[in-house]
């Protein structure tokens, strides 16, 4: 864990000369927000999920150029959508990958083992455990699973996906496609650490480590054990997911995510706070080991009861109820963190009557996790009325056949009248700017032009044939070579 003067210090100087300063990230603060290390936690609070650790061999898949997919699914028996007639354009199999980002070669730390692969066999036989654990893993979560690796979903690929739009995938198949064609994807296999300092610690092994993770970690390249997170796929509405952050383990801010307006948040604003409040306060607030960081939460509808007795006004009440919030991800304190309708600025300059600064260290073997806490005395009281709580255990195993998508789908008591009110939640407002620019679909500077697509299913000789013809183009307009 990090050293508590480090974290006293940082914490005071948010700024410099004018500079926002933040606090030094370090390879601790990325790994305790990867999702197979804070999962197991929080597991009653998340999508139900299976965690999967990813080999060498995969990784080495996923990097490589070309997507050459798995033979041994000739019907695709969990599909029943309408979009079940995709059909690569290339045959047997084999569809070239759209470029990869530049900046990526350079970290492929991998390539000369990319060249010792033999013959490009398909997934179901070149790693064929993993690819059936993937396909159990999806039946498993009810036939169809949003995927992502340890911090990123690729949800700049849903262009590519076969159920558009979406990031759902009902095969491997589905999932190859998806994490090979984004660039998200490569950025946390590539880039995770970038602007970390180096740690004084090591954080212990995820508390769902196996003894096949731990050597799957020894041979990673990367320092982390890359893990395969398939979550349980429902339609979240968009205007229902938010984003909260957390400074001196308080929560100060809350932010929609999604860039559009809607007129109903308005009148669901106490709820949404007490939703948000509610899930950090029962399970995060002394769990979490770094006391500032960010994170996500779907805040379902509460299911409406048709057998209610309740007259015509208070029908619509309870329709407009929210569930108890449900946990997506855990995001660091960083600047690579989005702050969406924040200012990182004002986020560090925000003023915390109450900090409870220090660490969390929990005891990841056992699997009713004990958590102990070292804490400044501000928190020391806090810290030990949550030494006991019941809340902080592990549940018992999931059951497979649960239909839900949560791990439980309780409604919370209403507590939007509960006196502490300084979180500050952010919605978009009518006629509000920061809404103008998001008509567009997003993730768009991460898609491809048609053009680079269609050369890139015509395989090699396309993309050479486009290759040239954008030399010719660059030409023209005098712009030189272009590489
Ligand atoms: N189980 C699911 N089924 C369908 N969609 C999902 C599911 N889980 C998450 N999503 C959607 O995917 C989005 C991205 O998920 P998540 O926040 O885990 O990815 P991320 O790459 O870490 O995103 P960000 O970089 O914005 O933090 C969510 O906002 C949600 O809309």
């Amino acid at each position: 864990m990090p050293a508590l003067d480090g974290i006293l210090e940082a914490a005071n100087a948010p700024q410099q000369d004018g500079q926002i300063t933040f606090p030094p990230v370090t390879r601790d603060h990325i790994l305790h927000c990867s999702y197979d290390y804070w999962f197991p936690k929080y597991r009653t609070s998340c999508i139900r999920s299976r965690v999967i650790p990813l080999s060498r061999e995969f990784i080495s898949y996923i990097r490589e150029d070309g997507i050459i997919l798995a033979d041994d699914e000739p019907g695709n028996e969990n599909d029943s959508d309408d979009d079940d007639d995709w059909e690569p354009t290339v045959p047997s199999s084999e569809i070239p990958a759209p470029p990869r980002n530049p900046g990526d070669a350079d970290n492929d730390s991998d390539s000369d083992d990319e060249d010792s692969t033999p013959a490009k066999l398909p997934p179901n036989k070149r790693f064929p455990d993993l690819h059936n654990a993937i396909n159990a893993a999806i039946k498993a979560l009810g036939g169809a699973a949003a995927p992502k690796l340890n911090w990123s979903s690729p949800k700049d690929a849903t262009w590519i996906s076969r159920h558009p739009n979406t990031v759902k995938c009902t095969s491997a198949n589905d999932v190859y496609i998806l994490l090979k064609s984004s660039s998200f994807i490569s950025h946390d296999l590539d880039h995770a650490f970038d602007d970390c300092v180096p740690s004084t610690t090591t954080t212990p092994q995820s508390p769902s480590s196996t003894a096949a993770a731990a050597q799957a970690q020894q041979q990673q390249p990367q320092g982390f054990t890359p893990v395969l997170v398939l979550r349980s796929f429902f339609s979240p509405l968009p205007s229902l997911e938010f984003r909260c952050f957390v400074k001196d383990r308080n929560l100060i801010a809350i932010t929609q995510r999604d860039l559009n307006y809607y007129a109903f948040l308005r009148s669901l604003r106490p709820a949404i706070i007490a939703r948000c409040r509610e899930l950090f306060n029962t399970k995060l607030k002394y769990t979490f080991p770094d006391s500032s960081f960010v994170f996500d939460v779907y805040i379902p509808e509460a299911a409406y009861r048709s057998d209610s007795e309740s007259d015509d006004d208070e029908t619509s009440e309870a329709r407009s109820r929210l569930a108890r919030a449900r946990l997506i991800d855990i995001n660091p304190w960083a600047p690579r963190t989005d702050t969406i309708l924040f200012g990182w600025e004002e986020l560090l300059e925000a003023e915390v009557k109450m900090p409870v600064l220090g660490t969390a260290e929990s005891t990841p073997e056992k699997k009713e996790e004990t958590v102990r806490l070292r804490f400044s005395a501000t928190g020391a009281a806090a810290a030990a009325a949550a030494g006991g709580d019941d809340n902080f255990t592990e549940p018992e195993e999931e059951d497979d056949n649960e239909q839900n998508h949560f791990d439980d789908d309780e409604t919370t008591t209403d507590d939007e009248h509960e006196e502490e009110y300084e979180v500050e939640l952010r919605l978009v407002e009518q006629d509000d700017p920061a809404a103008y620019n998001f008509s567009s679909p997003q993730y768009s500077a991460h898609k491809m032009p048609k053009d680079v697509v269609d050369a890139s299913m015509a395989g090699e000789g396309g993309m050479r044939e486009f290759a040239r013809e954008w030399q010719r183009l660059q030409e023209q307009r005098g712009g030189g070579s272009s590489s």
